[in-house]
């Protein structure tokens, strides 16, 4: 298990050297304290060496991830991530290069920056454990800090402890009362329940004569799963002097063990139980999570692949692969609205129809009901009739059946499907344009001229195919109107019409013959002159009936039969002419139009963000593959078996 906290460091490194950061919440112990609170000290006694900037106002400006391996050779040096190769030996030249190097990135001025300075320290006095050191929090701003330096910092650490897979290190001095304690009030924001801070007192030996730190130790005050460790790190009068650390920590011990009250816990008191305490929880923390973080790696990589594909190569100036993309595209576009005339794209149970069952809805279902419920006579009454078949019969008004007003009566009815059959063809091509432009052919998205080009393409073939339909269906209504099948097998025939209507007005009332003739104005003139038989049906009156009783069941049946035409003609005219014919066209007008085209760059001009996009994903797929190889190295028994 000792190799585990390695590996988490390996990685941090891996991801702490890509520009584009890749957040896989790793696990790690950051430092969390108020200014002057004992960080610096908890932190340069843990490593057993002087090595942090000290001064006044805010040292720390960046996160400082320190990563402390343990050697077993005497030797004892650090290694920046940002010089590689270069080891220091010599501790000073470490604390001037993150001088240094926070100055590279902030100059002087005491601004702070969320990017990490990666230090990693190998020596035989420390424990394998990875730090983050963050700028402590500061109240007021002086000197140049900015105005919202408070704000700024607050942001910067719950960065970092709201990784739920952080152990928050927070430092209290003792002589201090730990209910202000900003480290523990911040900890509590992000781990209300104190799963995961571990608690530092420090300055035990600064407490008023009488009073002692054990409440505080015991959790008393402020209960912490993970408890407190009390330190006793160097004083200020003790750095002057230029007090070892090596020197300090045996006095450290006395101290603790020694002191009456502290003499019983000594043992899980000061610096160098606090190290074993942090490898301990890191080790058992990474064993946890690491299952999960190799999960984490290879789903992100699997999405960042899926993504990349998305974004392909860059093509500008590549005739040859311009060429490619091009028929692939051309042919996925042609087969995706193939496929959705044809209805095999897949739908969600319950949502509307959609591409070829919504059209085929509209001609089968809709038109055809639409047909059915058109009524021959429309609203056409007896009276009108009787004015058509008088206005078309002239002298010859003696004539049983009038044909000429039949077919007259007919064509005008005949005419009335026209609109409806054109709605129908409008409504179906408005169906193929929804169609047409909501194909997305993922290729083909960042390219923003390419789409727009296609469907213009598209839409020129909708057009020419929509003028053949609609003159097909203009002509097949003129023949329908110019000339009628008196002979039709499915109508009924002239006798059995006139059969029908006397039967009709055999069983009229007497006075509903009158009152249907009334309607013709003319006749209920005449009628109020004979005064007398006022409520009489003459012969002359009831073959008049019979012949618009005659003309009704024609009429009735022959529509009946055209519709029926109507319908089955239109919707084929509708579904060859235009919504074959469009499928069909499709891929040859866009090689035509989209291929043999010399504005190859211009259809091929990326999306101007699509560059950075794909080189901050490559970036991260380079980080995430190291990861992945580093994480394949823990093999699942090193979790088990430790
Ligand atoms: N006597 C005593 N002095 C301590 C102890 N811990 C820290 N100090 C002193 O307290 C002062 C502040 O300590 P630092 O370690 O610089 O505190 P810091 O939290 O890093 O402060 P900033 O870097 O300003 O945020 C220094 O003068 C230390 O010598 C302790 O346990 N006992």
């Amino acid at each position: 298990m000792d190799r585990l906290i390695p590996v988490i460091n390996r990685l941090q490194d891996a991801l702490g050297t890509i520009h584009t950061k890749v957040n896989l919440e790793l696990p790690q112990i950051v430092v969390v304290g108020a200014q002057s609170s004992g960080k610096s000290s908890v932190l340069e006694s843990i490593v057993g060496k002087d090595f942090l900037p000290r001064g006044s106002g805010i040292v720390t400006r960046r996160p400082l991830v320190l990563h402390l391996t343990q050697t077993h050779t005497n030797e004892e040096w650090g290694e920046f991530t940002h010089m590689p190769g270069k080891k220091f030996k010599d501790f000073d030249k470490i604390r001037h290069e993150i001088e240094a190097e926070t100055e590279r990135l902030l100059g002087k001025k005491a601004n702070i920056s969320n990017e990490s300075i990666f230090l990693r320290i190998f020596s035989p006095n420390v424990l394998d454990v990875t730090l983050v050191d963050l700028p402590g929090l500061t109240k007021v701003p002086v000197g140049d800090q900015p105005i919202d330096i408070e704000a700024q910092i607050r942001r910067m650490i719950l960065d970092f402890i709201t990784n739920p897979n952080s152990i928050i290190l927070a430092i209290s001095n003792a002589n201090q009362d730990l209910a202000n304690s900003d480290s523990l009030k911040l900890a509590r924001e992000v781990d209300p329940t104190g799963d995961r801070t571990l608690g530092v007192i420090t300055k035990i030996d600064l407490m008023d004569k009488g009073t002692d730190a054990m409440e505080m130790l015991k959790g008393k005050l402020y209960p912490l799963k993970l408890g407190y460790v009390g330190v006793m790190c160097r004083s200020q009068a003790d750095i002057n002097a230029n007090k070892l650390i090596k020197k300090h920590l045996e006095d450290e011990k006395k101290f603790f063990t020694t002191h009456e009250k502290y003499r019983a816990i000594a043992h899980s008191m000061g610096i160098p139980h606090l190290s074993w305490k942090l490898n301990r929880l890191l080790m058992h923390h990474i064993k946890a999570v690491l299952p999960d973080l190799k999960k984490k790696v290879s789903d992100m990589i699997r999405s960042n692949e899926e993504q990349l594909r998305t974004y392909g190569f860059p093509l500008s100036e590549n005739r040859d692969l311009q060429g490619v993309v091009m028929l692939n595209v051309i042919t996925s576009y042609a087969t995706s609205f193939s496929n959705a005339i044809e209805g095999k794209t897949l739908t969600e149970a319950g949502t509307e129809l959609e591409g070829g069952a919504k059209i085929r809805d509209i001609l089968l279902r809709k038109f055809i009901q639409q047909l059915k419920n058109m009524d021959a006579l429309n609203s056409m009454d007896d009276g009108d009739i009787k004015n058509i078949i008088d206005s078309s019969c002239g002298v010859m008004s003696s004539l049983l059946i009038p044909e000429v007003a039949f077919h007259m009566l007919l064509k005008m009815q005949i005419k009335r499907l026209l609109d409806p059959s054109q709605t129908v063809t409008m409504e179906v091509y408005d169906q193929l344009k929804i169609l047409s432009s909501d194909i997305i052919i993922p290729e083909a998205v960042r390219f923003p001229n390419l789409q727009p080009a296609i469907l213009s393409v598209v839409d020129n073939v909708l057009e020419d195919c929509l003028k053949p339909a609609q003159d097909f269906i203009t002509d097949f209504i003129e023949i329908q109107q110019s000339y009628v099948n008196s002979f039709h097998p499915d109508c009924i025939n002239v006798r059995e019409a006139l059969h029908r209507a006397e039967k009709d007005v055999e069983e009229m009332e007497p006075s509903m013959h009158n009152s249907t003739l009334l309607l013709d104005k003319s006749r209920e003139f005449e009628s109020w002159g004979k005064s007398d038989n006022r409520f009489e049906t003459s012969e002359d009156e009831k073959n008049e009936l019979i012949q618009i009783y005659t003309i009704r069941h024609l009429l009735t049946s022959y529509f009946d039969v055209i519709k029926k035409n109507v319908g089955d003609y239109v919707s084929k005219a509708v579904m060859s002419f235009l919504v074959i014919k469009v499928r069909d066209k499709i891929q040859t007008d866009l090689i035509s139009k989209l291929y043999n085209n010399d504005k190859f760059n211009e259809l091929f001009a990326e999306n101007a963000d699509i560059p950075f996009k794909r080189k901050a994903l490559e970036d991260q797929m380079e980080g995430l593959n190291i990861a992945s190889k580093i994480l394949s190295e823990v093999r699942d028994f090193d979790l088990e078996h430790n």
